[in-house]
């Protein structure tokens, strides 16, 4: 057992006067507005970033922020970002530094880590140019068509995203693919729709170990020695990004087309990295460097601007705010805009596996909610499937709104709708609507007494349910970076707040174990006498011994 963390009382000294705080709060959001200039106050702008938070329709007022100051001062967060920006070892179960704010510096390289990931760049942008401009062949003389990134977790989610996000609308000299699950038809499904001769395989994998990603490249191997490649012009096919360079080129990945990443680079922070290979090859190389450039100015916001005005730093707090003082356990993430479709997926690891810890950094237990589920998807979607239950439902979810003030269509009637529904969600949040203002309406409408009193009840929403909205001041690469980065930093700021260690992840590699146990013994048909009756009876009706043999990797 871990010896045990009394609290965050115990840890913070501001805490219980937060607590108190709390107790003591009995205002209701809309009566907090009739304060004119709360949406001024509450409102912040990372101008040179093009975003603005405004956080006015939060359970919070000046006391508040002051107090939520304190514990930032208490956790010494300043401290801490300067620790984390200079390189300091911040991971320190992993004992190294989480320096992916470096794979964004901009300007001459300064550093011995600055100048390796300039290396990188420019390895980057001559491949790049290469396989779009058509120089770069497959075996049989073709330029490619398709490329495949295989890779999971932060090797995929990221530079998904943001491909997504991005993609010129436009037709592209090459169309980008993500295959990540183990489970074959992730890269089957996609495969009969490519030709051997004209795809090229991206490997991304910070370990060039993970289960999914070489089973996948084995498939994708195969998949294209069986196209007519031989052998030896394998390396025109496939390429890695990795820490591992010697794990790659035992695949047999030819040195030159490995591009490198470092131990200092977190999975879930390496989009920043070659593992954003896809980004650049999918919307060109620029788009990339604009990406870049757009997260580092979210760096220099996070490391100079005040507390009270600092965009990670408050985003953290309000999070700190309702999972410690209010009970909330999970957060929803709306971007009202179809191209961050896949922004909750990203947020999900990265905050998830960042702060889902049971341990302080001394490895003491808490006793204290650290990470809450982050989940959500794109407005105005949700509206028509989960938003019920943020209007109506008994559970405390907070609300993250971002909505892009320029249109991302040339349908702009229809971008003034996704604005004025994003704008209604979070107005209806708070303000809801009372029983007795629809009973009088139900009334006036000539319903019997009784009959109003009740349906009254069902259609009243409670309101008084918070949220923020952050406002991009148009879709680019470089606001898409530094909304990234803000949430990177955001993670950050929770985890120095909770005492943890946001960049370790410990928890996942359990079940890795015991996948590998459970493949191995069914594929040899001996089940340990251990296993508890039911793996062993899914095990029996499910994995026959000879799944070993079933492979087509051969
Ligand atoms: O890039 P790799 O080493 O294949 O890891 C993929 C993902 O697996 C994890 O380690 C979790 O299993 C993530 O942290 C990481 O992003």
């Amino acid at each position: 057992m871990a010896e045990h963390d009394c609290g965050l009382s115990a840890r913070m000294a501001s805490f219980p006067a937060l607590q108190q705080h709390r107790r003591d709060w009995q205002h209701e959001l809309r009566t907090l507005f009739r304060d004119s200039e709360r949406s001024n106050r509450f409102s912040v702008s990372a101008r040179d970033c093009g975003i603005t938070l405004d956080f006015s329709k939060n359970h919070l007022d000046d006391e508040t922020l002051q107090l939520l100051v304190g514990c930032a001062r208490e956790a010494r967060l300043t401290d801490a970002v300067q620790d984390l920006l200079r390189g300091e070892r911040v991971n320190n179960t992993e004992d190294r530094p989480a320096l992916h704010t470096a794979l964004r510096f901009q300007g001459k390289p300064q550093t011995a880590e600055e100048h390796a990931v300039a290396a990188c760049r420019e390895q980057m942008a001559a491949f790049v140019e290469r396989v779009r401009s058509g120089a770069w062949t497959g075996f049989s003389g073709k330029a490619i068509t398709d490329v495949v990134n295989i890779g999971i977790g932060g090797s995929d989610l990221g530079p998904r995203m943001v491909t997504e996000a991005l993609l010129p609308r436009e037709p592209q000299p090459v169309r980008v693919h993500f295959v990540a699950n183990i489970d074959g038809a992730d890269l089957a499904d996609l495969q009969w729709q490519l030709d051997p001769e004209t795809t090229l395989f991206i490997v991304a994998s910070k370990s060039f170990s993970t289960l999914e990603t070489r089973e996948n490249a084995l498939s994708a191997r195969a998949w294209t020695l069986a196209g007519g490649c031989p052998e030896n012009a394998l390396h025109k096919h496939f390429v890695a990004s990795t820490s591992n360079i010697p794990a790659a080129v035992e695949f047999g990945i030819a040195e030159q087309n490995i591009f490198p990443l470092w131990d200092w680079v977190g999975g879930r922070y390496s989009l920043w990295s070659a593992i954003g290979l896809p980004i650049a090859m999918a919307c060109g190389y620029e788009v990339f460097e604009q990406l870049l450039a757009g997260a580092q100015r979210m760096d220099v916001h996070f490391a100079s601007a005040p507390l009270e005005q600092n965009l990670p730093a408050l985003l953290a707090l309000i999070t700190f705010w309702y999972a410690q003082c209010w009970g909330a356990q999970s957060q929803v993430m709306l971007p009202y805009a179809q191209r961050l479709e896949k922004l909750p997926a990203w947020l999900q690891q990265l905050d998830m596996e960042s702060l889902g810890k049971h341990v302080t950094r001394n490895g003491k237990s808490v006793d204290y909610v650290t990470g809450v589920v982050i989940w959500g998807s794109a407005g105005t979607n949700g509206q028509h499937s989960f938003h019920q239950l943020l209007h109506q439902g008994k559970l405390l979810v907070p609300a993250d709104f971002v909505a892009v003030r320029k249109p991302m269509s040339t349908l702009t009637r229809q971008h003034n709708w996704l604005l004025a529904n994003c704008f209604s969600q979070s107005r209806a949040l708070m303000e809801g609507r009372s029983a007795g203002a629809i009973e009088a309406e139900l009334l006036a409408k000539g319903m019997a007494a009784a009959e109003a009193a009740e349906l009254a009840q069902h259609k009243a929403v409670p309101g008084n349910r918070p949220s923020n909205t952050i406002l991009l001041d148009e879709l680019t690469p470089a606001t898409l970076g530094a909304l990234l980065a803000l949430y990177e930093h955001k993670v950050f700021a929770l985890g120095t707040l909770l005492g943890i260690n946001p960049f370790d992840q410990w928890g996942v590699e359990l079940g890795k174990l015991l996948g590998e146990e459970i493949f191995t013994a069914a594929s040899s048909g001996e089940l340990p006498a251990g296993w508890d009756a039911s793996t062993r009876s899914m095990v029996e009706a499910c994995l026959p011994p000879e799944t070993e043999k079933s492979t087509d990797q051969a």
